[in-house]
């Protein structure tokens, strides 16, 4: 195996992880992605996993260690956006002393994505190679079941499996009825409660949740514990993002900002910027409040274009579930999701008639003002 310069300032991502394996199966390498390797390898090429995009610049893991990387010319001319490297990639590169050129990207397992709104079909791709997503939600003013929701659906639309992972338990006095809200969405996937500030929940979450050797993807609405989340997985403090600095004053084990981060129990975790994005568009995006992908299948059959599937005559959803076709759990999901549309519909409603009136209060004390010249 070729040592390069560059592998003997190889930063420890895991601090616990010192064993002899290969740096590439420690990072998911596996069969599939040797099989497609096989010419490049006859031809010379290394390989390795994006962890981090930085504007043009890669940093990839080898088998010998970190190296930052750029695109070839040929590679960024002819391909689209969507086909460029992503985090989580598998890449073919050149190394040249100490930098990269990529010269490949290895088919993917799958990809992270959502389509550009009027782009006709242009996707944009977040991360590649992920075996599931951590859906993290808060349990303080964060929670809401609509976004959860909209979140499994991006994500089961990806091919993608899912854990619902609700942190800040500590702020509640009932975290397991959370928990049970999130169960009758009827998404077959863990929901498991944490409180990340005082590392409780987060071992149970490594060990029982994520596999070694597997991927991923840390999604969550700004302020739902992604980086204490982060922190408390890696058994350190991780640099956030554009953070520089190695030193810390509690003496604390820190590293340089990586998207990709191996945790201790040998699974990888994905927090990029890009991934922050995402979850933001998904938490905000204009959908359906009650939409479920089963029961928007049905609600073409109703008899009725606007059938809201309570009792309206002639009404497929509903039959369905009598038939037994649609399962309650999912029926009932609908039904609550219904029922906080239009709590949170009123809500808004009245947050605007609020600010209307208040509007015309504030005009007119500036007339009133205006008139007396103070
Ligand atoms: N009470 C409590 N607070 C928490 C918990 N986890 C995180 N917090 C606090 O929530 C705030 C936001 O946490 P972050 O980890 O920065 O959240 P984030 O999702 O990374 O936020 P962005 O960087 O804005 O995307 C911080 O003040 C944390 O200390 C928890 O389990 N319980
Ligand atoms: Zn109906």
């Amino acid at each position: 195996m070729q040592t390069y310069a560059w592998a003997k300032v190889l930063p420890m991502i895991c601090p616990v992880n010192n064993t002899a394996m290969s740096l590439l199966l420690q990072y998911g390498w596996n069969t599939a992605f040797e099989n497609n390797y096989a010419n490049h390898k006859n031809n010379g090429l290394d390989v390795g996993r994006v962890l981090t995009i930085n504007g043009y610049l890669y940093t990839l893991i080898g088998e010998a260690g970190i190296i930052t990387a750029e695109l070839s010319g040929t590679l960024l001319n002819g391909k689209e956006s969507g086909d460029l490297p992503k985090v989580g990639d598998w890449v073919v590169f050149k190394a040249y002393e100490e930098q990269g050129y990529v010269i490949e990207v290895l088919p993917r397992l799958n990809e992270l994505s959502r389509k550009m709104p009027g782009k006709g079909m242009d996707k944009q791709v977040i991360a590649a190679n992920v075996d599931a997503a951590l859906l993290l939600q808060g349990l303080d003013r964060d929670f809401n079941l609509m976004r959860i929701q909209r979140y499994l659906y991006q994500v089961a639309n990806n091919g993608i499996g899912a854990i619902v992972v609700l942190n800040k338990k500590d702020l509640v006095e009932n975290p397991q009825y959370y928990q049970r809200e999130v169960a009758s969405l009827g998404y077959q996937c863990p929901v498991v409660l944490t409180s990340a500030l005082d590392n409780e929940g987060v071992a149970e979450l490594a060990s029982q949740h994520l596999e070694a050797g597997k991927t991923y993807a840390l999604l969550g609405t700004s302020g739902a514990g992604k980086s204490t989340l982060m922190n408390a997985l890696w058994g350190g403090i991780l640099q956030k993002e554009g953070a520089v600095s190695m030193a810390n004053s509690k003496g604390k084990h820190t590293t340089t900002y990586r998207s990709l981060v191996l945790i201790p129990n040998g699974c990888m975790v994905i927090d990029s910027p890009g991934m922050r994005e995402f979850g933001i568009t998904i938490a905000t995006e204009e959908m359906e409040g009650t939409f479920h992908p089963q029961i928007a299948a049905l609600a073409a059959h109703c008899k009725f274009g606007d059938c809201t599937h309570h009792q309206e005559p002639g009404c497929a959803v509903m039959a369905a579930m009598e038939e037994g076709t649609l399962p309650e759990v999912v029926y009932q999901s609908y039904l609550k999701l219904y029922r906080e549309q239009q709590r949170y519909g009123t809500h808004a409603a009245d947050r605007k008639r609020v600010e209307r009136q208040f509007g015309r209060i504030t005009r007119q004390a500036k007339d009133f003002r205006q008139k007396r010249k103070y």
